[in-house]
């Protein structure tokens, strides 16, 4: 008989490019490892403001890595990200609460739909520089994601009911009580002890907790699909 799946959480949040890549390279893995991965949508500005954080494209030398770290990742793990023009507007002004409140209510009533919908969401504002702020956006990456247009419409009306605002608080609280200083984190549930690793570039160190091999970013299953 094998193992019970570990539970590996995900929190996430479509502002961030590191989620992302974080979230390509899980989702490649989730059906190699022996993992049950859950998706937690988590909102990035109440972690900063609880930790004291600052988004590092805040300190310009930070700024200036960060873009061509980004641009080698999303070569090195195959993950189409192109950072947007305007990327203080996007990223410092406009944010991401309605987005990530929208994954909240797809994850409470149409779990099935998260991953693709947060794929969604990544691709329209951080590889096509779109927004992700409007309603009629949100609804645009639901519906390219595949869920009829009648039941994202739904979802969207939810918003703003204190259930799902109170769910993304609820997801970023337990967020910070890990530790979270920043997004991407994982957290890993073993028999005895429970771990958090901050950044998409902790998955090696992830395989060794969980027990599992490393096969690189894109592991060979995924590879000859791709
Ligand atoms: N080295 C990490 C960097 C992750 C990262 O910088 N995440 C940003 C959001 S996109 C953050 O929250 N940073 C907080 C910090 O660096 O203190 C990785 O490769 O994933």
């Amino acid at each position: 008989m094998g193992l019970e799946p570990r539970t590996l959480e995900l929190f996430y949040d479509v502002l961030s490019p590191y989620s992302w890549l974080a979230f390509e390279v899980l989702c490649r893995y989730k059906n190699i490892w022996n993992v049950n991965l859950q998706l937690q949508p988590t909102l990035i500005g109440g972690i900063m403001r609880d930790s004291g954080n600052q988004p590092p494209a805040m300190l310009p030398r930070k700024a200036v890595y960060m873009r061509s770290d980004v641009r080698l990742l999303s070569q090195h793990l195959q993950v189409p990200i192109h950072f947007p023009k305007d990327f203080f507007s996007v990223i410092l002004k406009k944010g991401s609460l309605t987005a990530m409140r929208f994954l909240t209510v797809v994850k409470m009533e149409h779990p099935r739909m998260l991953e693709k919908v947060s794929r969604e969401l990544w691709m329209r504002i951080w590889s096509r520089d779109e927004d992700i702020t409007e309603p009629a956006s949100i609804l645009a990456a639901a519906e390219k994601a595949g869920m009829s247009m009648g039941q994202a419409q739904e979802l969207l009306e939810r918003v703003s009911t204190p259930q799902v605002k109170n769910k993304l608080k609820e997801t970023t609280d337990t967020a910070c009580k890990y530790g979270a200083f920043g997004l991407p984190i994982t957290v890993t549930h073993l028999d005895d002890e429970t771990h958090m690793l901050f950044g998409s570039d902790r998955m090696e160190l992830l395989a060794y907790l969980l027990g599992e091999k490393w096969m690189g970013p894109v592991p060979p299953a995924v590879n000859a699909r791709l």
